[in-house]
């Protein structure tokens, strides 16, 4: 047993990410491990790479003894700590990081002459599979496994001195629980401290001192960390104990105070069924998720916890009745957004709203902006941005056989639009230079609300605020030019705002103008993006459909020359197109559920459905429903010629009171973007078995890329 231990500790070092496992050191020869690090290049974008491919083929670096051994290179995105520890000429090591465990020698090269070491993530569960790993990947393998031996033999054999008990990491746990520093760890002056916190040049500024009895500070280490397990695994307990009685404690109220509630279970302490329902949402599988719990309680009202809010699941036409009669509307229900939620998007925002002040806000919206006698004034506008969009984005500088990816292009066309019919944004670099802030916002609307640095929710929030800056400079400078006459009172969302009072006479702050701008684009262009997007697919795996599109729209070109823009006669004549925009979010709808809250405690479909508790009506579950809708598999337009669907049935637009006061816009932009997609292109699929999945709407990961070849206007 050796007692020459050398340490070396390593604090937290910036932008360096670890993320997988740890690279895999070989060393041959005495002196310290070189973690597979270039030292001169810590930080530097080229190391960075280097990384990245280390994470795929260990080793990659390797150190040879005649170098330099100036120690450990280390790296940590969150500043933690690392120890590295080497004892004599074998070199042996531990690392503690997150997710990192630790690190495991194998046993049979551990000997003076040459170790290899390898160090592994959680979730790779013996030295053998991560051997095979590495085989795999690497391409030779990197560890014997020959006579191999558990995690614990293996740790006695690389730490016998140090009597670090491998198997219950308390190392690790030590080493999360307090960050150690030169200071906390009053160090001697032959210990290595390497503090590569300000200063990513390893070589050149660092300090870097070898330890040549280091086994003293190990031992120190283990005195003073071991109380913090302790107060950890308290901390844990405790966690555990409130939340079980929380649990206990909300599980019985409901059965104390109420009788004949819809059936269900509870789940998870506050979680209740969250991570199957996101899961479900987002692989596009509610209509099975909610079949399930039909099935499994005989009805199709049932009772699931949704982030710690007990949820009444209503599958439609009984949700869609309760939630589109207006009668109901303040009566029984409202709408529901959380508070997380409403800090992000603004509690004036028309959705956000309730009462009175919802039901003036919506008669202005649709009297000055959206309504569908105020939408044909944009039609000129639309037009005008769908060619211009599709000569610059699918035209100009693409050949017959060029592959482009739908989702992401589709959404700069209707971003674009929505931001200028708000704002009179006309410039689309510029509202391209917005969306990324705008990207960053909407991901705080899917993230735990949780407003801590480097959290999504944090940064969303932060961006919401960038975006609102940015919306000022349009409002002020728009103030002006109404004083001089230079803009239009109607020329926007904007400006009607500025101008029209609501029926009480109040006008709108400039604070709920921003807001419901942000607001309008959110709900406007990723809806409107992502069904273009999916009808696009659909029409592509549905050769006969195409050939239907073609059609209609040569019949309005010849009907009124190629050359002439389009009236508002010609897009209402688009029924068979409209069918198929109809039909896509049958399949793919924008919005697979409709949340309420339960405003008093009331009956329905003889179930008690208690003041204060949410209600969802899961669209995706009606719209597929074999009883309710017919050979629902198939892609078939004209089931929509057929027969009306009952709006308790299918609604993609909701129902009743909050329905979607953008329907008319959404439903002329995307006819009008059809007919000059149609005139210009026929697309097939590169990738047609691509998944589809829920982000904020149906999309797939790839983005739905197709071949494009240019036509001649029919
Ligand atoms: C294909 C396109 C669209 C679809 C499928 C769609 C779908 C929906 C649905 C289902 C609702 C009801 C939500 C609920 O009841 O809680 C809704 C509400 C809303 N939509 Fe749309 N929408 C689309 C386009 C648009 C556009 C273009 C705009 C505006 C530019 C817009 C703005 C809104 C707003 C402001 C609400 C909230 C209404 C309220 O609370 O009264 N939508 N949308």
């Amino acid at each position: 047993m050796s007692t020459r231990l050398n340490l070396i500790l390593c604090t937290g070092i910036q932008g360096l990410n670890i993320g997988s496992w740890f690279p895999v050191g070989r060393h041959r020869g005495s002196g310290p491990l070189h973690w597979g690090c270039d030292h001169d290049h810590i930080g530097s974008e080229e190391n960075r790479c280097v990384r990245r491919r280390t994470r795929l083929r260990a080793p990659v670096f390797r150190k040879e003894e005649s170098e330099e051994n100036s120690g450990a290179g280390a790296w940590s995105p969150s500043r933690s700590t690392y120890l590295f520890v080497w004892e004599g000429k074998t070199t042996s090591s531990i690392c503690w990081e997150g997710s990192l465990v630790n690190c495991v020698e194998d046993a049979d090269r551990c000997g003076p002459a040459a170790d290899t070491l390898v160090c592994y993530q959680k979730g790779i569960s013996s030295i053998a599979e991560f051997s095979d790993m590495q085989r795999g990947e690497a391409g030779r393998p990197a560890t014997s496994t020959q006579g191999k031996k558990t995690e614990q033999q293996n740790a006695k054999l690389m730490y016998p001195g140090a009597q670090v008990d491998f198997q219950t990491r308390k190392w690790w746990i030590s080493f999360r629980a307090k960050r150690f520093s030169a200071e906390t760890l009053s160090v001697n002056e032959t210990d290595c401290i390497l503090d590569l916190e300000t200063d990513c040049s390893f070589s050149t500024n660092s300090r870097v001192v070898m330890a040549e009895h280091g086994s003293s500070l190990l031992a120190s280490l283990e005195e003073r960390e071991s109380p913090s397990v302790w107060f950890l695994a308290t901390l844990l307990v405790s966690f555990v104990t409130v939340i079980s009685c929380g649990w206990v404690w909300s599980s019985t109220k409901g059965k104390e105070r109420y009788s004949g509630l819809p059936p269900g279970d509870l789940g998870l302490p506050f979680f209740g069924d969250t991570i199957q329902y996101v899961n479900a949402y987002y692989n596009m599988s509610v209509k099975n998720y909610v079949g399930k719990k039909i099935a499994r309680y005989g009805s199709p009202i049932f009772k699931a916890k949704l982030m710690g809010h007990m949820t009444v699941f209503m599958d439609a036409p009984e949700g869609s009745k309760l939630m589109f009669n207006r009668r109901n509307d303040e009566k029984l229900i409202q709408g529901y957004w959380p508070e997380s939620t409403l800090k992000l998007v603004g509690s004036n925002v028309l959705s956000s709203q309730n009462g009175a002040a919802y039901r003036c806000h919506k008669r202005h919206m649709m009297s000055h902006f959206l309504g569908q006698n105020v939408v044909p004034r944009y039609l000129v506008r639309i037009e005008e941005r769908s060619v211009e969009y599709i000569q610059r984005y699918w035209l100009d500088g693409t050949i017959d056989g060029s592959v482009l990816e739908t989702q992401n292009q589709l959404m700069i066309h209707t971003f674009g639009l929505i931001a200028d019919l708000c704002l009179t944004l006309t410039d689309t670099n510029e509202a391209e230079k917005l969306r990324p802030t705008f990207e960053v916002w909407e991901k705080g609307l899917m993230a735990l609300p949780i407003n801590l640095p480097g959290t999504d929710y944090y940064r969303s929030l932060k961006a919401r605020a960038e975006i609102l800056n940015y919306f000022d400079t349009y409002v002020q400078r728009r103030k002006q030019e109404l004083k001089d006459g230079t803009a239009s009172p109607t020329q926007d969302y904007l400006s009607v705002m500025l101008t029209n009072p609501d029926d009480s006479g109040h006008f709108y702050t400039d604070e709920e103008i921003k807001t419901n701008i942000l607001h309008l684009i959110h709900g406007g262009a990723n809806t409107v993006s992502s069904t273009l997007t999916m009808a696009v697919c659909k029409i592509a795996e549905h050769t006969e459909v195409y050939d239907q599109l073609v059609a209609e729209h040569t019949a309005i070109m010849e009907r009124k020359g190629d050359a002439q823009p389009l009236t508002i006669e010609d897009v209402r004549s688009m029924k068979y197109s409209w069918m198929v925009l109809q039909e896509t979010l049958r399949v793919y709808p924008s919005l697979p559920g409709i949340f309420r809250e339960a405003t008093t405690t009331f009956e329905y479909n003889g179930y008690t459905i208690p003041k204060g508790w949410k209600l969802l009506c899961t669209a995706a579950q009606s719209f597929q429903n074999p009883e309710l809708v017919e050979d629902p598999e198939r892609f078939d337009p004209s089931r929509f010629e057929r027969g009306n669907f009952s709006p308790h049935v299918f609604f993609p637009f909701g129902g009743g009171v909050r329905l979607c006061p953008g329907y008319e816009l959404a439903k002329i932009t995307m006819l009008v973007f059809l007919h000059h997609f149609l005139k210009n292109l026929h697309w097939t699929l590169t990738d047609p078995d691509e998944k589809v999945v829920y982000h904020f709407s149906p999309g797939t990961l790839k983005g739905i890329p197709i071949r494009i070849t240019r036509v001649k206007a029919f």
